[in-house]
């Protein structure tokens, strides 16, 4: 059992209320938030007593003025709520932390923050991913997953999947019945490092529906939840451990009033369904805590089904988890209703109880179990002695109990390191892959030797590449060879490529069809990064060797990239002409037209492939 823990944040004056010249009304004493209503006079009494309201939550920041003495900056609110969440993640519970609050008061600023003033989201991964280094140096595999949603007008719309037809932006809830309520066909994104996720979550951004407000000029409309799903695995004194967690971290829309954001038309009916959820969550946020401390056993109703966010966040509210609240405040005395509505509502939440529990994966925990079993069966073996008939009857039956209960360990556990070695192989591979987001683009980041065909199939869409093995990588058209080539002039053995100390050579097979840069290899060709290699007159490779381009960038050594330009002229059917830039690995498809036909002699002609000459020569 565990409560939500609640913190309230102030904000400085924005440019209006500083315009306004607004009086500052609210005071923070350590854990105390008092809001003093400027509208009743100071004195003695009831009115007096109306005047001040006090609250006392978990954590009370001060973040209006930079250089007070008590003042609490982005990593003060890191390092009290957000190393925490770090730490339940890697503990194995899930974790939710969602910030509440008036239009413009600071929800975005806490959670997501900005480039130079990073807010709890970005720190909270940031983190996760330093100890994932660690751990990974103590044999610990990890699987990290992201999805970021927005839930706007009671839609909810997949933030990483910009530019996708409409019906993906008005996604489905449905409920497991024993993961819970989850987002059908959302998209979730292997993350393998921090820049990963900074890259998921700038794209996640730019995505969320935002628009000027009186209270704030880019004000958030939908309501946002960024999801990290964090699986571990690893052996601890031979014995099974994995875990999953889930940390929902949650930007809430702000709460409207037409009066105060000036909302009409597109805004005003935003507001109605903003409120929707809102106040949907706060009828949970009710119901919860008249749960709690309700004593007479009966059930109270709990409504999460009244809204899309209240259905999405059960297990975080009243349920599987450990939960912030961070309730955000304006200062100003203009605000006095919503900060006060606030501040109610983060007081109702403190009494939420949750009941988090470690997320262990079923099969380890019955591992777990048997040899707990195996070892008390063992014991009792022991302690039994060998005194008659029945003693020994008993001890049969305890040996037969023992040796079903460990083939079925052993079954477990060759399973699971199975499961888990198959993993660690995968994301390893995806990992020296290192395939990335760029924009709209998808770049393969890879840190072997490579080849990467150059396809002229124009029904080919994939895109192959062809790691190098340390040693040797035969090619040809057997399929016991490593890189296995079909159609063309493609030898059963065409070819063979020796990756010595990083320096990778090709070395023809009799009578193959091989050109590195234009040149026919009849001896021992070294291939150079960014250099094309033509095989059996019909394949087409660039080769990267990208330690050697690092170098290369480094001594800032372009020099012996020639920048002349390869043309090839395919015979095939597409029967168009390739330009191939050495430097930018830019390959262009174009018509070819009679006058572009310069055919070579000699080795290449009659060969499916003959070579244009462009400006110059390539370097061999
Ligand atoms: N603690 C803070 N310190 C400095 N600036 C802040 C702080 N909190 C908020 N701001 C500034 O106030 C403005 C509004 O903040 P923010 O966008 O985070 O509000 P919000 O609650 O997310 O609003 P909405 O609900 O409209 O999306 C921003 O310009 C932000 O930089």
């Amino acid at each position: 059992m565990a409560s939500v823990k609640v913190a309230v944040r102030v904000r400085p004056f924005n440019q209006r209320e500083l315009d306004l010249h607004c009086a500052c009304i609210v005071e923070v004493e350590d854990k105390k938030t008092r809001l003093v209503n400027n509208k009743i006079a100071a004195g003695d009494g009831a009115e007096s007593r109306e005047r001040v309201k006090d609250f006392t939550f978990d954590y009370s920041y001060w973040s209006h003025r930079d250089g007070d003495q008590h003042f609490a900056p982005q990593v003060q609110i890191y390092d009290d709520l957000g190393t925490d969440v770090v730490s339940n993640a890697l503990q194995g519970y899930n974790a939710c932390v969602f910030a509440y609050g008036q239009t413009g008061s600071g929800k975005t600023f806490t959670m997501m923050g900005s480039q130079s003033n990073p807010g709890l989201i970005p720190r909270i991964c940031e983190a996760l991913f330093s100890s994932m280094a660690e751990g990974r140096e103590a044999g610990t595999t990890y699987k990290v997953e992201v999805s970021y949603l927005e839930i706007y007008n009671e839609r909810v719309k997949d933030l990483l999947r910009a530019g996708a037809p409409n019906d993906l932006h008005s996604l489905r809830v449905r409920e497991h019945p024993k993961l819970g309520p989850y987002v059908q066909d959302l998209s979730t994104h292997l993350v393998h490092h921090y820049p990963d996720i900074q890259e998921l979550m700038r794209r996640g951004n730019s995505h969320r529906t935002t628009a000027s407000t009186h209270m704030n000029d880019t004000s958030s409309r939908s309501h946002a939840i960024f999801t990290v799903t964090f699986i571990q695995a690893k052996l601890q004194s031979d014995m099974p451990l994995e875990t999953r967690s889930k940390i929902h971290l949650v930007d809430l829309a702000g709460s409207e009033r037409a009066d105060a954001t000036g909302a009409t038309g597109q805004r005003l009916k935003e507001g109605a369904h903003i409120n929707k959820s809102l106040v949907t969550l706060g009828s949970v946020i009710s119901a919860l805590a008249e749960q709690a401390v309700k004593t007479s056993g009966k059930t109270v109703f709990i409504p999460y089904r009244d809204s899309v966010l209240t259905w999405l966040l059960k297990d975080s509210l009243g349920g599987n988890s450990k939960t912030i609240m961070i309730a955000t405040i304006s200062p100003a005395d203009v605000n006095y209703g919503e900060t006060l509505s606030t501040l109610r509502y983060a007081n109702r939440a403190k009494n939420i109880i949750n009941k988090p529990t470690i997320n262990e994966d079923p099969n380890v925990k019955l591992i777990r179990e048997l040899r707990e079993e195996i070892l008390n069966l063992k014991t009792m073996l022991q302690e039994s002695g060998i005194f008659g008939l029945e003693a020994n009857v008993e001890k049969g039956s305890l040996i037969a109990a023992l040796s079903q209960k460990q083939a079925k360990e052993k079954e477990l556990t060759d399973q699971w390191n199975e499961r888990w070695s198959e993993t660690h192989t995968i994301l390893q591979e995806q990992k020296t892959l290192g395939l990335r987001k760029a924009g709209q683009g998808v770049v393969l980041d890879s840190e072997r030797p490579h080849l990467v065909l150059i396809d002229d199939n124009l029904l080919t869409t994939g895109v192959t590449l062809y790691h190098l093995n340390n040693g040797m990588t035969t090619i040809g058209c057997l399929p016991t060879q490593d890189i296995r080539l079909e159609g063309g002039e493609v030898l059963e053995e065409h070819c063979i490529i020796y990756l010595q100390d990083g320096e990778a050579t090709l070395e023809s097979r009799p009578d193959a069809q091989c050109w590195v840069n234009s040149q026919f290899v009849d001896k021992p060709s070294r291939l150079t990064q960014g250099c094309v290699v033509v095989l059996g007159g019909s394949h087409m490779f660039r080769y990267n060797d990208p330690q050697e381009a690092a170098r290369l960038r480094r001594e800032g050594n372009k020099a012996h990239l020639n920048l002349s330009r390869l043309s090839f002229l395919s015979r095939s059917a597409t029967d168009l002409v390739r330009s191939y830039d050495n430097l930018s690995g830019l390959v262009t498809l174009r018509n070819c037209c009679e006058g572009d036909r310069h055919a070579r002699d000699g080795t290449s002609s009659g060969r499916g492939l003959d070579i244009l000459e462009g400006d110059s020569h390539a370097r061999a």
